[in-house]
């Protein structure tokens, strides 16, 4: 289980702000957890300060009772913690059958990479020999991140809108990987995510606001919460919602 206890995180500035204020999480093993929330509210922040990328101001990260605040994102990753980024980094002169093979380096007997290329929508047949770069289209990179990641066998993966980029045709596929893994591997899986479909996906969804925990429970309690709101989101007072403004009266 990975918990953070009190999580603060102020980044340094002519006048320093809190990113995240304390954050109380506990992330289960073998559970999907969607992170959502508006722009600006603090979920990728969340994602790396799990990853190390981020230490926090104060408060306190645990993964299976061990005190890994402090440890750095090698040292996390070697712990099983790992991170797909919003746009996947290009390896020159890598064909994606090395890139696999390395990501599967821990537990090669157990990975298929061909499977693997499958779980995640693509031939084997027509990627493996293909070099990680700029030929890759960005939804083919994306997909490829994610099937290293998957290669990890991770305990706890975090996949930052792992939708973007991805068509509609495809995103069902992109579902199905999920709920493969989900069912698979014993990995705790936190995606940050604005996806409806992705957030159908969830055992819980957290909803991050202003650096804070506003609302975490089941997905259908959360769901359900969120399609019964029409209040407005913007900041002034208003009775019909943001596209009415007319209505305002802050
Ligand atoms: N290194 C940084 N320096 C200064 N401000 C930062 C830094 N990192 C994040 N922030 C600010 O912290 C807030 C939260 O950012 P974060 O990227 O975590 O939000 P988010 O919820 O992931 O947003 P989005 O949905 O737009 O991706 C934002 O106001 C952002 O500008």
């Amino acid at each position: 289980m990975l918990e953070l206890q009190k999580v603060s995180l102020e980044i340094q500035g002519d006048k320093g702000f809190e990113i995240l204020k304390n954050i109380n999480l506990k992330f289960y093993e073998k559970k999907i957890y969607v992170v959502t929330g508006p722009n600006g509210g603090g979920k990728s922040s969340l994602a790396k300060i799990i990853m190390g990328v981020y230490n926090p101001t104060s408060g306190q990260i645990l993964l299976d009772e061990q005190d890994i605040t402090s440890m750095s994102i090698t040292e996390r990753a070697r712990m099983g913690i790992g991170y797909a980024f919003q746009s996947p980094p290009r390896f020159k002169g890598i064909k994606v059958r090395e890139l696999l093979k390395m990501a599967a380096s821990h537990n090669p007997e157990k990975v298929n990479i061909c499977d693997l290329l499958y779980d995640v929508g693509l031939c084997a047949q027509d990627y493996l020999n293909r070099d990680v770069d700029a030929s890759l289209s960005g939804g083919e990179m994306k997909r490829i991140e994610i099937a290293t990641v998957l290669a990890r066998n991770l305990k706890i993966a975090v996949f930052d809108e792992p939708e973007a980029g991805i068509d509609l045709w495809s995103f069902q596929k992109l579902a199905e990987t999920f709920r493969n893994i989900h069912m698979k591997y014993d990995t705790t899986i936190i995606l940050i995510s604005h996806q409806e479909r992705i957030m159908e996906l969830a055992d819980e969804i957290i909803i991050m606001s202003s650096g804070m925990v506003s609302a975490q429970s089941e997905r259908d309690i959360i769901l359900a919460g969120i399609m019964n709101n029409d209040s407005c989101a913007c900041s002034t007072k208003c009775v019909k919602g943001v596209g009415q403004s007319a209505e305002c009266v802050g």
